[in-house]
């Protein structure tokens, strides 16, 4: 079993510096080690260099900010994922900010057409570029990966490599509790399925992740691609990221996601996105780092002590 490791220091989706460090923290802190502890081999040639991609010029087109950057350095991690996948490789994806999810996905699905996408976040990342009121591309992956007529009005010739391949009833949500006006529009309008965190707490961690995996792989035999953004976390369990929002999930709720998830033997790709480990004070740093390196390893869990 390989897992490849596409490190992403990038921060173009968004205004604050340090989450292109995120990457590299997570390596120094042993992750690779983790992974060959835990029986796989590990194909890592060395994070991303992006600073290569970014244009001198990079006007805003509408109100989206670095439009050229962004889409430049989500290509080549559509490819680079799209590569892992194609030769059975399971596909790590360490961030670096959301928007990195437009690369992500899209190779997810050129490999697998029929996976569905669990996305969990505070967040819906589902603004349009019309809908968007911050420009920040982290805010609005979803919209762009949908393959919905009438979302996004006018072509954005930048992103003209992107085929939309995600159909609404295999995008679920966990984990939202900060989604913006329009983008509660948008998951009525194409009735997609979203866990707040009302609902696990009505629920419980283990029932809505069952209600989830029933409502875009009822069968469980679709490949699962998960998007994993930390501030989905509570910000006391994963405080250095550049949105936290309060009332998240706990450190077990997120770690069981990854445990059931990885349960299934569906999963194919995994993102651990918007680790900033420049924003907090040093434990705080050390928290955010570890978790987002637990989570990953979770993801890849081989011998289970079952009950
Ligand atoms: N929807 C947002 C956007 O900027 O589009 C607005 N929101 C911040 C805003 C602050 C004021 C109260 C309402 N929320 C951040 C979110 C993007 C998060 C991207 B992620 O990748 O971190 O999830
Ligand atoms: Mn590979
Ligand atoms: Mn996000
Ligand atoms: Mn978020």
């Amino acid at each position: 079993k390989t897992v490849g490791i596409v490190g992403c220091p990038f921060s173009g989706g968004q205004p604050k510096e340090g989450v292109d460090e995120g990457p590299i923290k997570m390596i120094e802190y042993g992750l690779i080690d983790q992974l060959v502890e835990m029986g796989w081999s590990v194909e890592f040639d060395g994070h991303h260099k992006f600073t290569e991609f970014r244009p001198a010029e990079d006007p805003n087109i509408g109100k989206l900010k670095k439009p050229r950057y962004v889409s430049r350095v989500t290509k080549a991690v559509a490819e680079s994922v799209e590569s892992h996948l194609k030769k059975g490789h399971l596909a790590l994806t360490l961030g670096g900010d959301h928007s990195l999810a437009l690369g992500t996905v899209s190779g997810t699905f050129a490999a697998y057409p029929d996976a569905c996408l669990i996305w969990i976040d505070a967040h819906a990342d589902i603004n349009t570029p019309e809908s968007t009121e911050s420009g920040n591309l982290h805010g609005c992956p979803v919209s762009f990966l949908l393959a919905v007529d009438g979302l996004i009005n006018e072509e954005i010739t930048e992103f003209s490599w992107l085929k939309p391949r995600l159909r609404p009833d295999r995008l679920v949500y966990i984990g939202l509790r900060d989604v913006d006006p329009p983008e509660k529009e948008i998951l009525k309008k194409y009735g997609i399925k979203a866990f707040s965190m009302y609902h696990v707490d009505k629920y419980g961690i283990g029932k809505v992740v069952e209600m989830a995996l029933d409502a875009v792989n009822p069968d469980r035999d679709r490949p699962i691609h998960l998007s994993f953004d930390v501030d989905g976390l509570d910000p006391t369990v994963a405080p250095s990221t550049g949105t936290p929002v309060r009332g998240g999930l706990t450190f077990r709720e997120g770690h069981y996601i990854c445990e059931a998830i990885n349960e299934t033997g569906l999963l194919v790709s995994v993102d651990i996105m918007e680790v900033n480990p420049t924003l907090e004070d040093e434990v705080s740093v050390f928290e955010t780092v570890t978790v987002g390196c637990s989570l990953a390893s979770l993801c890849c869990e081989t011998i289970r002590c079952d009950a």
